[in-house]
């Protein structure tokens, strides 16, 4: 897959009376991870539902390629994670792979997959959160989408999965660009190759992690 690039600009959007983003502009292309930081309830999740395109926005201009989305995920542009699991919790993970995935060869790396060939019998609502987890995020890194949106890919994970998970996000952006976002910061920022802060409705290009002091998103002296 060749290089593509993802720009969102004039990013507005409120909740009633509160404007929660309102000068939003962040670029993504891939072979780069972006990593999306912002404290509880500055919008992450928020920005991450408009980019995909899944929550209407009080405005928005989201180009991939040059070309304006409204929806990118009806073109197979964008997979999103979010916070909350996803997959049908009735359906065993063998049945989920062969509805979400159109590539056999994918389907097949899926389920030899070491940590899901154990389950593939299993439901999903049979499954720990973290499993489900991982098995969500092995799924959309095997969807032909070059953009991927990530919310909180950590959570719930043990920590020799969450290893695991950021060798994978290295060798999946080769072809793809991911922006993510957690609270477990320490990760974000080892596997990204750019950071930006969500504060105050606008995006912040964090070029020094000193910085994530100065705008007390992290404690003095965490990095
Ligand atoms: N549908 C909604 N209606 C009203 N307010 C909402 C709605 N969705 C989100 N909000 C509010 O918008 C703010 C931002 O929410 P969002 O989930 O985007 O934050 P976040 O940065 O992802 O937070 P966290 O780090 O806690 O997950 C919060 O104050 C939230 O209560």
């Amino acid at each position: 897959m060749s290089g593509h690039i993802l720009e969102a600009d004039s990013i507005l959007h409120s909740f009633g009376t509160r404007s929660l983003l309102s000068d939003v502009y962040l670029k993504c292309q891939t072979g780069e991870i972006t990593g999306l930081l912002g404290r509880n309830g500055s919008g992450k999740s928020t920005l991450l539902k408009i980019l995909f395109g899944s929550l209407p926005a009080d405005n928005k201009h989201i180009r991939i390629d040059d070309k304006i989305y409204h929806q990118p995920f009806r073109h197979q542009l964008i997979g999103y994670l979010p916070q909350d699991a996803f997959l049908p919790a009735n359906l065993s993970l063998h049945q989920i792979i062969d509805i979400f995935i159109p590539s056999k060869t994918n389907r097949s790396r899926i389920k030899e997959d070491e940590r899901v060939k154990l389950h593939l019998k299993k439901r999903v609502n049979q499954l720990s959160g973290g499993e489900v987890r991982y098995f969500e995020l092995l799924l959309l890194l095997h969807l032909d989408a070059p953009f991927l949106l990530l919310d909180e890919p950590f959570s719930g994970i043990e920590p020799i999965y969450k290893e695991h998970i950021k060798t994978l996000l290295r060798a999946y952006k080769q072809e793809k660009g991911f922006i993510i976002t957690d609270h477990d910061y320490r990760h974000i920022i080892e596997v990204s190759d750019k950071i930006i802060l969500l504060t105050n409705g606008a995006c912040k290009h964090i070029k020094h992690l000193r910085e994530l002091e100065d705008y007390k998103y992290i404690p003095p002296g965490s990095v």
